[in-house]
């Protein structure tokens, strides 16, 4: 048998026992929800940051700036919008898991915007960012998931055709405050019937304070448009890309062409009569580019100030300026701006150093930039002076001038 101890030595041992036990349960506590913290930043990391954190800048502007280090490469307001691009990676990861197939999509559009899942660009040379979120536990994954909800868009690119709006919208895209779906939906001009509810459920998941965005660019001179979206919501903000008639006309036609080869020449399109050099404003490729008629049309139903009409060339000469504007009128953060874009000599206009939910460079697809072939001088010549009044009604309506007849 142990000798006893002094008097009060066995309260007193017991003590300091029960104090180390939960000493040492504090420090497991503590490990645990350190190691959980830890895993938690490196899949966050992983998602949101691989790649750009090491890949050299296509452009110099950032080099050098203070606080930025850590983003070279990569916009430096993505940084301060952490939370909002992690929330939306998110959303997109598990979009693109659920995803069904696309709906139908304009003949001129490109698969690869829309097929490639958001940053699991798997290619060679892919980043693995997504993969890593990919392969991330199931179980973190769910309880990092936000699920947000399907939204009828609160911002529609309503036009033109072959003025530019798949650029604005991949651009758009890049924002962590705008979630828009890939293909054009093409509900208010062919799909109506299906009603508002097969609409929305087309439409991306977003968060609160997020917008919900689509482009289908027939709506601008679908005659039923205007009504059928102001029902929706008379609130809807619509933004027009517009570029030169003329350009526009040779654009449309190029894309008919390529698919169609054995379609007679541009110049015999274009003349009911070419000895009197009288337009066929029946050929839809003329007929989109009369832009003040077609506004006529959606000034009935929504105010002026609700519009945004968009330069279709100064998006290829200044996209960040357009971009600006743009995000103005959507009330968003200017998050995307002249860091985002660079020049690719190659492609011949300006690119994203990362798309949406991707760490690589992204131009758009073969069918945006496409060469045009070459239209006889006087036909252009007559058809810059058919535009000519029209453009001029469309400068006088929109306040401003796009300078195509300069
Ligand atoms: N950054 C960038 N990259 C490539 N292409 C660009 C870009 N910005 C604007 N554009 C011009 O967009 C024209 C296609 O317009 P849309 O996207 O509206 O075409 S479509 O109606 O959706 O088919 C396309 O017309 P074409 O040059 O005739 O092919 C381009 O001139």
């Amino acid at each position: 048998m142990a000798p006893p101890g002094p008097a009060g030595a066995h309260p007193a041992s017991a003590e300091p026992l029960s104090r180390s036990i939960f000493r040492k349960f504090l420090l497991m506590l503590c490990s645990l929800l350190t190691s959980l913290y830890v895993f938690y930043c490196l899949a966050e990391r992983c998602q949101s940051l691989a790649g750009p954190a090491v890949r050299p800048s296509g452009g110099g502007d950032e080099a050098g700036a203070p606080g930025h280090g850590a983003l070279a490469g990569g916009p430096r307001e993505l940084a301060v919008w952490p939370a909002a691009a992690h929330r939306k990676r998110l959303l997109q990861l598990r979009q693109w898991r659920g995803r069904r197939p696309p709906a139908p999509r304009d003949d001129g559009e490109e698969a690869a915007w829309e097929e490639e899942p958001p940053g699991l660009a798997g290619g060679p040379g892919g980043s693995g960012a997504g993969s890593s979120v990919a392969e991330a536990p199931p179980g973190t994954l769910a309880l990092l998931l936000d699920e947000g909800s399907k939204q009828l868009p609160q911002a529609i690119i309503i036009g033109v055709k072959k003025g530019g709006t798949r650029a604005l919208l991949e651009f758009l895209r890049v924002h962590p405050d705008v979630r828009a779906v890939g293909a054009e939906p093409h509900f208010f001009d062919r799909s109506y019937d299906k009603g508002l509810a097969w609409y929305r459920d087309l439409m991306p998941r977003t968060l609160e304070g997020q917008i919900t965005m689509e482009k289908t660019p027939s709506y601008f001179v679908t005659r039923e448009a205007p009504a059928r979206i102001s029902a929706m919501s008379k609130d809807t903000k619509l933004i027009v890309v517009v570029r030169d008639p003329v350009t526009r006309a040779i654009s449309d036609y190029t894309q008919t062409l390529s698919k169609r080869p054995d379609i007679p020449t541009f110049e015999s399109l274009t003349f009911k009569n070419r000895t009197t050099g009288l337009i066929d404003t029946s050929w839809s490729a003329i007929q989109i580019g009369i832009y003040a008629k077609h506004l006529e049309h959606w000034l009935r139903h929504f105010p002026i100030g609700q519009m945004l009409f968009v330069s279709g060339e100064r998006l290829i000469s200044d996209p960040a300026g357009e971009l600006g504007r743009v995000q103005d009128f959507l009330g968003l953060k200017r998050i995307i701006t002249d860091k985002h874009f660079y020049f690719n000599k190659t492609k011949g206009f300006p690119c994203l150093k990362k798309a949406e939910g991707s760490s690589k460079p992204h131009c758009l697809g073969k069918t945006k930039g496409r060469t045009h072939p070459e239209i006889d001088r006087e036909v252009v010549r007559r058809l810059r002076e058919f535009y000519r009044p029209f453009n001029l009604k469309f400068y006088q309506m929109t306040g401003q001038d796009f300078g195509w007849d300069g």
